[in-house]
């Protein structure tokens, strides 16, 4: 696995307002928004690409298309939705899939409960969305998933990870090279209720709670 963590003045401050819990959703919406385009151009620095021949005002000359099929974007329902639209800003040709999983507040073990992805996900690149990597529980199982129906590249971006999460992850995939995570922040640790400390709360609640 390898670990991609931000490292601009500008995610720093949008994610200091995303955290302050006096944020209000409506920022908070725009926030991950913003966070996750800064977040792509990273994620997307080994989009797969192909040579195409382009004619200029000049001359003709050999430029470069994202190679086809096209990559394939996976938000993590429910707090992933709001980062989609950030991604497929830019790549808009990208086919979007969808993963519903949930943390069971108990057990803290990711129980999926909706699934559509597209049909053949047999050699593609895979961009999964989640905003928190906690426990690590939910970004393996989809992981798993994604590379089980064949994925062959596949990069988890999110906001906040916790480095217990992190070496979960790391520990799962074993030394595979086609596996990355970009991070906005790996912060401190996990509290007693697996919550990112200091992170920002619950990313779903805060994105779609009314608050
Ligand atoms: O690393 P983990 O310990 O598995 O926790 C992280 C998961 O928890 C949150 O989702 P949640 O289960 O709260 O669902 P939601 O997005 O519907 O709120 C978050 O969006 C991740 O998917
Ligand atoms: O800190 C956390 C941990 C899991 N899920 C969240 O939304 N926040
Ligand atoms: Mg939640």
């Amino acid at each position: 696995m390898h670990l991609h963590v931000a490292d601009h003045p500008l995610v720093a401050h949008k994610l200091s307002v995303l955290r302050d819990e006096s944020t209000p959703s409506a920022t908070f919406r725009q926030l991950v928004d913003e966070l996750v385009t800064l977040l792509a151009y990273e994620a997307t620095r080994h989009v797969r690409t192909q040579p195409k021949e382009i004619r200029t005002p000049v001359t003709t000359t050999t430029g470069v298309q994202l190679s086809s099929p096209s990559p394939i974007v996976i938000p993590i329902l429910r707090a992933g939705l709001g980062m989609l639209d950030g991604m497929t800003r830019l790549l808009p040709t990208a086919e979007v899939g969808f993963l519903g999983l949930q943390r069971d507040e108990t057990t803290y073990e990711a129980v999926t409960y909706a699934e559509r992805l597209p049909d053949d996900l047999d050699g593609r690149q895979v961009f999964l969305l989640d905003p928190m990597l906690a426990t690590g529980g939910t970004l393996v199982a989809a992981i798993d998933y994604v590379l089980q129906r064949g994925a062959r590249d596949v990069t988890a971006v999110c906001l906040l990870a916790a480095p217990e999460g992190l070496k979960v992850v790391e520990e799962a995939v074993g030394s595979r090279a086609d596996v990355q995570v970009v991070v906005a922040s790996v912060d401190e640790r996990l509290d007693e209720n697996k919550y990112i400390v200091p992170g920002l709360g619950d990313a779903g609640d805060r994105l779609y709670g009314i608050v």
